[in-house]
């Protein structure tokens, strides 16, 4: 996670100032003979008032997921080459492409509308506080925890306190030592001192810079690498929905809307991938077994079959436990028993 300056966002600070577009272009790279760079700038700026604005990760690892999720909710874009902005054609939404970690300023300090980023970003800013976190985004799942060396001689975080830790997570790693309520005030007093790395943090201990370190885990694998575990969680995390406390100033009675319908599509998309459709023909006889294996989301829809005393059950089953559930409803006298994938759903949020 890469520092982020305190300077408040503006319309304009969102643009990048070296591709000048045409608004009625929606995000196409304007013709050079046609507009001054600063009337072109101010041409897209004036079309994102109408626009509710959303800023999502530029680039790394949320960046990906976070694309599936706009094609799975029907937002459709185009956007230029080397621009951070691009007009929805299909909804009053401008996308803002913007680092993760500084996503959840923008929002807070009422830039944008709605945001995507993780939960150890909002944490880690100083603007926390401001944020309302509107859906969890199944994706983006780590851990922020302390690590130490394994054979090293400090295997507490007690141990850690008035030592050395290197981390991109000042803040968090200053509250957990240095805060009104941290180590450093319960075991000796002494100011443990927080190094910002800005990458690599893992080999912060090895290169004698750092007796422990607060860094992401999501595998575990850079961890090991490192020779280090882990002595203590200060959170989980993922990606996240979010938008600010307070009412956003742009937010007009067309554009609020936007908000609930694409929470909600969001949400049905995120279920279409996390549920498939199952259904199967089980004797009546068997069915309060059956039911307790694929109870469905709310309930199963039980149906006759055109046989005395057989019916037709359809759930909804977690893609994850998919071949156990089919195990057990073969143990249990179902047959036909089909899985579909779901292209998309709603589910009420
Ligand atoms: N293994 C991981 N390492 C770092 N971030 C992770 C990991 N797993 C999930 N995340 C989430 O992704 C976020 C970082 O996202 P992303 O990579 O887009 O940010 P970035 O600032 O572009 O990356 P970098 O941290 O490399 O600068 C983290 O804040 C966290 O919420
Ligand atoms: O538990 P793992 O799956 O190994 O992932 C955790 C690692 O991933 C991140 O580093 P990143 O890949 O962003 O590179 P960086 O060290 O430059 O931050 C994070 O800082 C950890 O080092």
């Amino acid at each position: 996670m890469s520092k982020t300056s305190d300077s408040t966002p503006t319309s304009s600070t969102i643009l990048h100032p070296a591709s000048p577009v045409s608004a009625a272009q929606g995000g196409e790279r304007a013709s050079k003979s046609s507009f001054g760079a600063e009337s072109t700038m101010s041409l897209l700026v004036e079309s994102l008032k109408d626009r509710l604005l959303f800023a999502v990760p530029k680039k790394g690892r949320l960046m990906e997921k976070t694309l599936e999720l706009l094609a799975g909710a029907d937002i459709k874009y185009n956007r230029a080459h080397r621009l951070d902005v691009a007009l929805v054609q299909n909804h009053p939404i401008a996308l803002v492409f913007l680092p993760a970690a500084d996503i959840p300023r923008f929002v807070a300090l009422g830039s944008v509308a709605l945001g995507i980023t993780g939960q150890d970003v909002i944490a880690e800013s100083t603007h926390g506080d401001q944020i309302s976190e509107l859906l969890p985004l199944g994706f983006g799942k780590c851990k922020l925890q302390v690590q130490v060396p394994v054979t090293g001689p400090i295997q507490t975080l007690e141990g850690l306190s008035g030592g050395t830790i290197a981390t991109s997570f000042e803040v968090l790693a200053g509250e957990l030592f240095g805060g009104e309520n941290g180590l450093d005030k319960k075991v000796n007093g002494k100011k443990t001192r927080v190094e910002y790395v800005g990458g690599s943090v893992e080999a912060a201990c090895a290169l004698g810079m750092a007796d422990g370190i607060v860094d992401l885990v999501e595998s575990g694998d850079t961890m090991r690498a490192a020779g280090l575990h882990a002595i203590h969680t200060l959170m989980s995390s993922e990606a996240v929905l979010i938008t600010s406390k307070k009412p956003h100033p742009t937010l007009t009675p067309e554009l609020s809307p936007l908000i609930p319908l694409i929470k909600s599509r969001f949400a049905g998309f995120l279920a279409s991938k996390r549920y498939v459709y199952a259904s199967y023909n089980i004797k009546r006889d068997a069915l309060a077994a059956a039911m307790k294996i694929t109870p469905g989301r709310r309930a199963a829809t039980v149906s006759p079959l055109d046989e005395e005393g057989w019916v037709a059950v359809s759930a909804m089953v977690e893609r994850k436990a998919v071949a156990k559930v089919m195990d057990d409803l073969e143990r249990t006298g179902a047959e036909d028993i089909l899985i579909m994938a779901l292209d998309n759903c709603r589910v009420g949020v």
